[in-house]
């Protein structure tokens, strides 16, 4: 007789319910299991229903994972699946953050209707992308073109890219290949040119600490150079987390027992720019993250994150 399914908590896009579905297909692999031994449960969250404004200014990260944080802690769910990219740094006291599963592609991708590039766009164009980060990245490449705000989920960016809104849009190459919508990609943004958002490509799952069989069942898939580089790329945010109206990106890579960490972060218009590098032991990960954070942040000085708090 089947016991309980273990209920798989999710946003309800998409792009969250294919998450959910391959923790879910990871889960059952990894443990012999059948589908009816989950239940996937979607919930939908603030950062789901305000669709007008900017995150950066209705209250950053934590409105995609609030309501699943409920969930867990009343029991309606066991575990809630989250792309690393939109958790905050700082998670409720009794739960945790146990897993991260292989990372995907961190890059971003560029998906034109008037020309296939950034550098292609005619002069005075307007690209849609409401993360700071690829609005500065986007006007320090391009200083000529016109960024307006694009939110909502994958599917709604696109219907509003074929209205006419926009020449062109960035999306994380993660979502779209889990989509299966690598088709309409036009670009694939270099990594030294437009560096990723720290936790980008790489799907985090929550739990209750107290629960000890769960923790023994996720640690069969958890992988562990992506859990080194996340904890690398959460320390760098955190440092820098009391300012989130900066364009930050920050990117950790592992190569065996090493981790090497690029970081920038930038002013909004993306003239001034700040980067810092740093390497060491993969397990020195976080530490690594943190004295890249504090680095960075000194290199701009205060004036930099004056009036943006
Ligand atoms: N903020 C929305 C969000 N959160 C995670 C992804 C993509 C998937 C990922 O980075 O794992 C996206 C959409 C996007 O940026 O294109």
């Amino acid at each position: 007789m089947q016991t309980k399914a273990l209920k798989i908590g999710t946003r309800g896009s998409p792009l969250a319910l294919a998450q959910a579905h391959e923790t879910r297909d990871r889960l059952m692999a990894a443990h012999g299991l059948s589908e009816d031994a989950f239940e996937i449960v979607p919930l939908t969250t603030s950062g789901d229903r305000i669709l007008d404004r900017p995150l950066s200014e209705v209250g950053g990260k934590g409105l995609f994972t609030k309501e699943l944080e409920e969930a867990l802690f009343d029991g309606r769910i066991d575990i809630a699946v989250h792309s690393s990219k939109d958790m905050a740094t700082t998670l409720p006291e009794g739960l945790e953050v146990t897993t991260f599963l292989p990372r995907e592609d961190v890059r971003d991708a560029f998906i034109g209707k008037l020309a296939p590039s950034i550098a292609e766009l005619p002069h005075g164009a307007t690209v849609g992308s409401s993360s700071l980060r690829r609005q500065a990245l986007i006007r320090r490449m391009r200083p000529d073109l016109e960024v307006i705000i694009f939110r909502g989920n994958v599917q709604t960016r696109l219907r509003k890219l074929e209205e006419g809104i926009a020449a062109g849009t960035i999306l994380a190459n993660a979502g779209l290949r889990r989509l299966g919508l690598t088709h309409i990609i036009t670009d694939l943004m270099p990594l030294d040119i437009f560096p990723p958002a720290p936790g980008q490509g790489a799907i985090g799952i929550e739990m209750r600490s107290a629960d000890k069989s769960i923790r023994d069942m996720l640690s069969a898939i958890h992988d562990a150079p992506t859990g080194y580089a996340l904890a690398c790329e959460r320390a760098y945010l955190r440092v820098l987390d009391g300012s989130c109206r900066t364009p930050i990106a920050g990117h950790a890579v592992v190569e065996g027992d090493r981790l090497f960490f690029k970081g920038i972060i930038l002013s909004l218009d993306g003239q001034e720019a700040y980067e810092v590098e740093r390497e060491g032991k993969a397990v020195d990960a976080e530490a690594i993250g943190h004295a890249a954070g504090e680095e960075v942040r000194a290199k701009a000085g205060t004036k930099f994150f004056e009036g943006w708090g």
